[in-house]
């Protein structure tokens, strides 16, 4: 069978978007599952973090499907949220809209840009719970606020945060991968903790309104960027330094930057978060029976959002130096 794919980005967090709106492929979520883990695949196969599925939904203008690389699907994307709010904004030619994933909704708009003409998406990431039970996380207190669990590590302090899909975030002097990935795959076998996984945050402060963020991502391990983890760290920042609340944090990554402006009306927040969703090229793909790449019919790149993107990414890397 023959489908059509537009590879996109937010803040390098690479995606495959599939549109099941314009297109009636009738998907089962098995096939959504293996579709994910064989066109990820970066050595066979296209490669990327997940696939978003654009579905039309009932309650919101559409809603947003995500599988990760290695086929789990998960509640939310932060980073994929701008990718398909980009995409259906302009499917449906509107500037604003409310996408629908598993477990929420939130809304999407078209923004002023961050760096000369790349398209950038605010979005609203309000969905935020401290409450262990929601990531879940098996802890003897409600919540993990700046606490260490023995079984991972004694030395790192982590504060636990839902933002529907779950998230551990830790500061440290320095974001060494050496460290990163073998705790980020240490937090994710601990069932007896996580039962559904984690996403670990390692955030180092840069100054007093900025921060770096690398995430080892549940279902894809390290990534780019992470958009919910950005929002999650962007949070426990601001607990540490209150002064932050109302203020644009600037949240550096492994793929750009992005802002992120916290608010909190007692244990409300509201997050608002503005970044790029970059185009990188549209395909069509034939796939066998079982689901894997067997052929690239087409595939036309997009050429000038690259080279700004690329250009952006510079300028990020000169200002973290
Ligand atoms: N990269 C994403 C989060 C994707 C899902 C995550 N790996 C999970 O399993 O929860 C983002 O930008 O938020």
């Amino acid at each position: 069978m023959n489908i059509l794919i537009r590879k996109c980005h937010g803040t390098a967090n690479d995606f495959i978007l599939i549109d099941e709106i314009s297109n009636k492929y009738s998907f089962t979520d098995k096939d959504r599952a293996t579709l994910a883990k064989n066109l990820c695949d970066r050595q066979n196969s296209i490669g990327a973090d997940g696939i978003l599925f654009l579905q039309s939904s009932t309650t919101c203008d559409a809603k947003m499907r995500i599988f990760n690389s290695d086929g789990s699907e998960a509640q939310m994307c932060g980073n994929g949220l701008r990718c398909i709010g980009r995409y259906a904004l302009e499917l449906l030619d509107k500037t604003e809209l409310d996408i629908e994933t598993l477990t929420a909704h939130y809304k999407v708009v078209k923004a002023p840009s961050l760096y000369k003409d790349i398209y950038t998406v605010q979005i609203w990431l309000n969905t935020v719970n401290f409450n262990v039970d929601s990531l879940p996380m098996i802890f003897d207190k409600e919540q993990c606020l700046f606490e260490t669990i023995d079984e991972l590590d004694s030395n790192l302090k982590v504060t636990a945060v839902s933002m529907t899909n779950p998230h551990i975030v830790t500061f440290v002097p320095e974001l060494d991968n050496t460290l990163i990935q073998p705790l980020g795959e240490k937090a994710n076998n601990l069932k007896s903790v996580f039962p559904q996984g984690v996403n670990f945050n390692f955030v180092k402060e840069i100054d007093e309104n900025s921060i770096y963020v690398r995430t080892y991502e549940r279902g894809c391990g390290i990534t780019k960027s992470c958009g919910t983890g950005m929002t999650a760290s962007t949070i426990t920042f601001c607990l540490e330094h209150p002064e932050c609340y109302g203020k644009d944090v600037t949240v550096y990554n492994d793929g750009g930057m992005i802002k992120i402006n916290v608010t909190k009306s007692g244990d409300t927040y509201e997050n608002k978060f503005i970044g790029n969703a970059s185009y990188v090229f549209d395909a069509e793909i034939e796939i066998d029976d079982n689901f894997a790449l067997e052929n690239t019919i087409s595939k036309k790149f997009y050429d000038e959002e690259i080279s700004v993107y690329d250009e952006f990414l510079s300028y990020t890397r000169e200002l973290t130096k």
